[in-house]
């Protein structure tokens, strides 16, 4: 898969998070302080991630900062987005089931080595469920990304 992966701080864990990535057979895009001379400011990487998923250019994404919270603000404001916020993995795995998330935001403050690991194999295992209540709420959603752009 094409996974954009931003981060607005250098931490091991959004490093062990590009390796990770890498070592499960994805493609990494980085972006803020993954990649150098980028700006780090994360409403700035976290948006550049979340586009390339709303444009096709990515798969999904993986936005980082100190909370996780800035980050998925950011990412959730590119119609098409689905950033889910996800401190466990179940949370993860719901993220997918029930909301169809395209991008995942992690706190770098709370994601320990062995739990990045967990949150992301449920990630990666989980797939959008095809009950119609279940879709109808990611359809909802998806009407206020048209609200917005006025069509
Ligand atoms: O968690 C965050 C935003 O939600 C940031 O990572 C946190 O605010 C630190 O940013 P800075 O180093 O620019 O002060």
């Amino acid at each position: 898969m094409r996974i954009s992966v931003s981060s607005d701080m250098d931490e091991p864990v959004a490093r062990a998070l590009v390796a990770e990535l890498h070592e499960r057979g994805h493609e990494v895009r980085a972006h803020g302080a993954l990649s150098l001379g980028d700006d780090t400011q994360w409403a700035v990487c976290s948006e550049a991630a979340a586009r390339e998923v709303a444009s096709g250019t990515a798969d999904q994404a993986v936005v980082c900062c100190w909370t996780g919270t800035g980050a998925s603000i950011a990412a959730n404001k590119v119609p098409g987005v689905r950033a889910a916020l996800c401190t466990d993995a179940g949370t993860a795995d719901g993220a997918r089931r029930w909301n169809d998330a395209n991008v995942l935001a992690l706190s770098l403050r709370l994601t320990s080595g062995p739990l990045l690991k967990e949150i992301l194999d449920a990630w990666f295992a989980g797939v959008p469920s095809d009950d119609p209540e279940d879709r109808r709420n990611v359809e909802r959603t998806a009407r206020l990304d048209r609200e917005r752009a006025g069509s």
